[in-house]
């Protein structure tokens, strides 16, 4: 049965805001005993837009494709302003299904799929769209599940930030589970979760107002990622780890997200926020926390946000001379970017855990648009070996390198005897590129897995409201600075490294580069 804080009808009053923001948070929801089948209505509001198109509808479809949504008990909703049928949804979706594929199968699961879905136009701010909205699902309801009287209702914020407050108002009034024998209704909303503490945790309130945190699903995208969830089996299953992951041992830690693309078409938006926003303070943050977290108790969600949010306030501020910022050339040639942006599109951040087991290891965040490479990765630098009797120091470190994307792979940098009868060395690797070792698995994209989560009423990899907070806690005071003018970026061009003061202050933080060894992924 559905948990009571999943549970509301729209006949509920909306309770005093005052007592809900002195009220504690309702984070004790117990997951086996939510209804997990029955009717399922997804609603995409925001259809009409990139990231719908882009990543949330394909992600449904290999859901459906795979059997974890089926015809007898999902129906599919977009929503949002445009005036646009079901036929015109239908058409700007198809090409980013299943690009390429032509087997008649697929064109049959695209087909059946195609027709789950219903379009619904009306405004984000008026109850005539949303009340329309909630006939459909009624009538959805009603033809797939009149028998159980159940439903589960999931509302998918593909949207601008600034409308989240009043479209969760117009479901929360309209638009909530009815069903007189369970069900939920849940809301997914996208990062950027605000712009800083204060706005952030403004919007918190006020969703906090209407829904209860195991109603909230904060997506960040990287966290459902393949080597990004393994990180945690990684640390906590492999005895060989346990003793090297500390101070002790390693030197320094990068966490890189490279682009080597510029913002394409979503320059209005970057522009607002920047890299920062965008990457760091989210994405990468994320990861910084299931690197440098201890063992949660136990797998269940809130164990590890506990953790993750320890992490979080564990970081110590952020000074001016750990950071430099770039601008790549040509950015505000964007007729959506003001001429005299100073929006960072590249950003270097070192940061520092004030625990036991971090204290002194330098945290470099780093990440950047129109670079000269794509690529995420996590980079732990050990450090060097002490009374080398083999003078391997100048050939580089020892590193653990866990490849995000793309060519999902993990590898360990390490100093072998060189083949042949001279007892010299050099650099190796163990390798364990996914390509290669799992030839037959297809990895799920972050978006599918995620939606499946919510489905499944799973919120470990989603960020509790907390955690949010303490990740704006240490960001917001460097972005008010870079938005008053007082930290500025660094002209770089595209194509390029990033600034090259990125590099010196990488090196200043510790890090020594390996020359002469260039990781290959395997080819098969
Ligand atoms: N696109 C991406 O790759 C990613 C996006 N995100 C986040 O996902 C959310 C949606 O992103 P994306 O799809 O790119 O956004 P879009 O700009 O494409 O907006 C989505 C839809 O919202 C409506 N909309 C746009 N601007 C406004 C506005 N000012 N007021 C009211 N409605 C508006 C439009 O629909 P209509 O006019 O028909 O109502 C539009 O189709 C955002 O929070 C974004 O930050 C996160 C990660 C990646
Ligand atoms: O959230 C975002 O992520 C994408 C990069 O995602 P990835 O999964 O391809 O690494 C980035 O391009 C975009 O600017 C940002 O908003």
């Amino acid at each position: 049965m559905p948990s009571s804080s999943e549970m509301s009808s729209s006949s509920d009053s909306l309770v005093d805001s005052t007592e809900l923001k002195n009220a504690p948070l309702r984070i004790d929801k117990d997951v086996d005993s939510v209804l997990d089948n029955g009717c399922l209505s997804i609603v995409v509001l925001g259809a009409s837009g990139d990231l719908a198109k882009k990543k949330t509808f394909p992600a449904l479809f290999h859901l459906f494709k795979q059997g974890f949504l089926t015809t007898n008990e999902v129906h599919i909703f977009g929503y949002a302003r445009s005036k646009i049928t079901d036929e015109d949804l239908r058409d700007r979706i198809s090409s980013y299904l299943s690009p390429g594929e032509v087997s008649t199968e697929s064109s049959e699961s695209l087909s059946k799929f195609l027709k789950l879905i219903k379009y619904v136009s009306g405004s984000y701010d008026h109850e005539d769209g949303f009340l329309l909205l909630n006939d459909e699902i009624s009538k959805h309801e009603t033809t797939k599940n009149s028998q159980e009287g159940t439903s589960r209702r999931l509302f998918y914020l593909a949207l601008p930030p600034s409308v989240y407050p009043s479209v969760s108002k117009m479901i929360r009034t309209c638009c909530m589970n009815q069903s007189h024998l369970g069900g939920w209704t849940r809301i997914v909303v996208e990062k950027p979760f605000g712009k800083d503490l204060k706005s952030s945790e403004e919007l918190s309130a006020q969703l906090g107002e209407l829904f209860d945190e195991p109603q909230i699903y904060r997506i960040d995208h990287y966290l459902g990622k393949e080597l990004v969830q393994n990180l945690l089996v990684l640390r906590f299953a492999n005895r060989f780890f346990l003793p090297l992951w500390n101070r002790d041992n390693i030197a320094n830690i990068q966490i890189v997200f490279r682009e080597d693309f510029g913002t394409e078409g979503r320059g209005g938006y970057f522009d607002e926020y920047g890299i920062i926003r965008d990457i760091i303070q989210n994405h990468l943050l994320q990861v910084l926390c299931l690197v440098a977290m201890e063992k949660p108790v136990s797998l269940k969600p809130e164990h590890i946000r506990d953790e993750k949010v320890k992490v979080l306030q564990s970081v110590v501020p952020i000074k001016d001379e750990d950071v430099v910022l770039g601008q790549y050339q040509g950015y505000t040639d964007d007729p959506t970017v003001s001429d005299n942006s100073n929006t960072p599109t590249f950003a270097t951040v070192v940061m520092h855990i004030h625990n036991e087991r971090w204290e002194g290891v330098p945290f470099i965040l780093k990440a950047g648009k129109a670079l000269n490479s794509k690529k995420a990765e996590i980079r732990v630098q050990f450090k060097d070996v002490p009374g080398d009797i083999f003078k391997c120091q100048k050939q580089g470190r020892n590193e653990f390198v866990i490849r995000l994307q793309p060519s999902e792979a993990m590898y360990m940098k390490l100093t072998v005897k060189k083949p042949g009868l001279n007892m010299s060395t050099i650099q190796s690797e163990l390798d364990l590129s996914y390509s290669q070792r799992y030839q037959d698995v297809i990895i799920p994209e972050a978006y599918e897995r995620l939606i499946l989560d919510t489905v499944r009423g799973d919120q470990q990899h989603f960020v509790r409201r907390d955690e949010l907070k303490a990740a704006w806690e240490i960001f917001t005071p460097l972005l008010h600075r870079i938005d008053d003018g007082e930290v500025n970026p660094i002209s770089y061009k595209p194509g390029s490294r990033g600034p090259a003061e990125a590099d010196e202050l990488l090196s200043k933080a510790g890090y020594r580069q390996t020359h002469g060894y260039i990781w290959i992924p395997p080819s098969l």
